[in-house]
């Protein structure tokens, strides 16, 4: 249940300073909770971001990502929240259309009716600039995006890719602070959305501009971000640079998202510096403890192990920074790049990647990985 929300602030919005200290946040989204008929959307949620940051939102599909923007752009006005503020200036009170951000939408959101030009003029006209200003800057805004040839075109004579450019020239032609992207590359197909990527990236990089982008996509979230926040049910379950969401998962459901294959669950026997001893069954593990929480003997965790640091053998290897199962060989699943062995264990069903196929032949004994590959998190 949702207590009682928080009065929004009667007084009139303050003015943008001229010039923000440059450590100031571009977005600050402080505690905010909203719900939907009751169902709660997201909760005490406190997002902030640095100027010229790309910061993606993960999760998930009803995680609360759309949510967060559409509070964040004013499409949504929150249950509760303790403060937004946009570049500093506080705008809850701020209608949607005068706060210093633009969305691109998945669906792109384009009139079809109009040609790329008026799509990509429309959001001057709604702020008052006169005819030959808005000209000049959508031409401008479609270079950007490589569309400066069709500024007469109708959309409906457009590629998805196309329309998708045109969208963004329309959300980047006010200048905004910040670029609000909800799953824009969403609706194009992978080679599309690759090339995309790599487009958006550098546009992002070359403007200095703030991009807030939503994706439920890991693989998109690691390719493109400065800091990825991982949502979970409304909460956010992680946040950190990719690396440290790729590499150190806090728990068993981040991992699993981020895509860590073997993951099991195991008891904490003790800890010795940054070293987690862990106990399965009659098996002694060691590995490093990345969970929120300092970890405590005696308390249930989960392990998680990537396929590509799990090796097979045929003989045991020996050393005291290796964990070793012994295994009974299982299958070989044929994956183009590289081959999946599925591999039984007396701890779980695990999967090792092997790149080079020829390295694959004959019946493993065990698996065994490093412990600095071995993640142990809240379960
Ligand atoms: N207009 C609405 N009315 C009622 N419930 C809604 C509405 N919009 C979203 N919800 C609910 O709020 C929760 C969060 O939805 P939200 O769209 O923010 O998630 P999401 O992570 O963006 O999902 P997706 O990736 O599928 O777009 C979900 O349970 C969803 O069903």
């Amino acid at each position: 249940m949702l207590s009682d929300p928080i009065d929004s602030p009667t007084s009139a919005p303050t003015r943008r300073p001229s010039s923000p200290a440059p450590t100031q946040p571009i977005l600050e989204v402080i505690d905010a909770t909203h719900a939907y008929d009751g169902v709660v959307a997201l909760e005490n949620v406190t997002v902030t971001a640095a100027p010229g940051e790309f910061l993606t939102i993960l999760g998930e599909s009803g995680s609360g990502k759309t949510t967060l923007l559409r509070l964040i752009s004013g499409l949504e006005k929150p249950y509760r929240i303790g403060a937004l503020r946009l570049g500093g200036v506080d705008v809850r009170e701020v209608p949607a259309f005068l706060r210093d951000c633009t969305t691109v939408f998945q669906n792109y959101a384009l009139f079809p009716h109009l040609t790329v030009g008026a799509n990509v003029e429309y959001g001057l006209k709604v702020r008052g600039i006169a005819a030959a200003e808005r000209r000049t800057r959508a031409r401008q805004a479609l270079e950007l995006v490589q569309l400066a040839d069709m500024y007469d075109r109708k959309i409906h004579q457009l590629s998805g890719g196309q329309r998708q450019r045109v969208a963004l020239a329309r959300a980047l032609v006010p200048q905004p602070a910040i670029l609000l992207l909800d799953e824009p590359l969403g609706a194009l197909d992978e080679k599309l959305r690759v090339d995309m990527q790599v487009e958006l990236l550098e546009l992002q990089k070359r403007l200095g501009m703030t991009f807030i982008y939503i994706t439920h996509s890991q693989e998109e979230a690691l390719t493109m971000s400065d800091r990825i926040i991982l949502m979970r049910k409304g909460k956010i379950e992680q946040e950190g640079p990719p690396t440290t969401i790729f590499d150190r998962p806090v728990s068993s459901f981040a991992a699993r998202f981020m895509g860590v294959e073997n993951c099991f669950d195991a008891e904490l026997t003790g800890v010795s510096g940054s070293d987690a001893l862990i106990r399965v069954g009659d098996h002694h593990l060691i590995g490093r403890w990345s969970g929120r929480k300092p970890p405590k003997a005696g308390a249930k965790v989960a392990v998680g192990i990537r396929a590509e640091r799990l090796r097979l053998a045929r003989a045991a290897p020996t050393g005291p920074d290796l964990n070793v199962l012994p295994c009974r060989g299982g299958g070989a699943i044929y994956k183009g790049k590289y081959l999946d062995r599925a591999v039984e264990t007396d701890v779980a069903p695990m999967k090792a990647r092997i790149w080079d196929a020829s390295a694959a032949d004959g019946e493993p004994s065990c698996v065994w990985w490093r412990k600095d590959d071995c993640i142990v998190m809240e379960p």
